[in-house]
């Protein structure tokens, strides 16, 4: 069965917006997993404009279901809060500097001495790593030569070409699924995901662990409430 780990970087955007604590995200989270999820995604970045580096420590202290940091391993200060607070799982992105979003996965070609050496680093302090990739059967077989226990699809193509022609478009990442497989990887998904694409996302994906979203889910929870708006999307995940 698939994890849904609800991504709360848009609670913290709202909250900051006006520089206060409303909307509370250490409440948010909480009622999350009240609601059913299965974990909680953040992605701090290095201007804090969401996710706060200190809401990282507050929210290891009172979440109980898996707790996924995901962020620039570049950064020092990412790999140290990661290591301060050992979650269940840090996914490795590779963002530029003034991204507005995660917009690419790893060329773990190109950098597998690199990544080797940050997964050899969370792996010792029993974090179990996951690395975001393009669905691209290379960039899979070279994650795995890392030491990498999963490896999270990079999804946004898949969503964007979803209604043109979704068996198009979900070709790669079955692809890069069986690859995985193949290979011993773990296989997590996100970004873009949402009510309409993720039912046939999860049921084309063999051995889909977890998705992380944030995003459309947040912005469905105004229309339909969050604890009814994660019901929803667990219930994409059943199959
Ligand atoms: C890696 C990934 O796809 C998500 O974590 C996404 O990058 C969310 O980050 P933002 O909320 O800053 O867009
Ligand atoms: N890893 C993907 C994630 O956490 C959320 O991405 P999105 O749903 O905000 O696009």
């Amino acid at each position: 069965m698939t994890k849904l780990s609800v991504n709360i970087n848009k609670i913290a955007t709202l909250r900051n917006s006006r520089g206060g604590n409303n909307p509370d995200l250490i409440k948010v989270a909480l009622d999350c997993e009240r609601f059913g999820s299965e974990g909680i995604t953040v992605h701090p970045r290095p201007d804090e404009r969401h996710i706060r580096y200190q809401d990282v420590f507050d929210l290891k202290a009172r979440i109980a279901t898996e707790f996924n940091i995901e962020g620039n391993c570049r950064e020092q200060k990412f790999v140290d809060l990661v290591l301060a607070n050992k979650p269940a799982q840090v996914t490795l992105v590779p963002d530029a500097e003034g991204q507005i979003t995660s917009n690419h996965g790893w060329d773990t070609i190109k950098h597998k001495d690199y990544l080797k050496e940050m997964v050899s680093i969370f792996k010792s302090a029993g974090i179990r790593v996951s690395i975001f990739v393009d669905p691209v059967v290379e960039m899979v077989e070279a994650a795995a030569e890392s030491g990498t226990d999963r490896i999270e699809l990079y999804t946004e193509a898949y969503a964007h070409n979803y209604y043109d022609n979704r068996e198009k478009a979900i070709l790669p990442y079955i692809a890069a699924a069986h690859k995985a497989h193949e290979v011993g990887l773990g296989i997590n998904a996100g970004h873009d995901l949402d009510l309409h694409n993720l039912k046939y996302f999860a049921e084309s994906i063999p051995g889909l662990l977890e998705v992380s979203i944030g995003h459309a889910l947040i912005s469905d929870a105004l229309y339909l409430g969050l604890e009814n708006t994660i019901q929803l999307y667990l219930k994409q995940l059943k199959h």
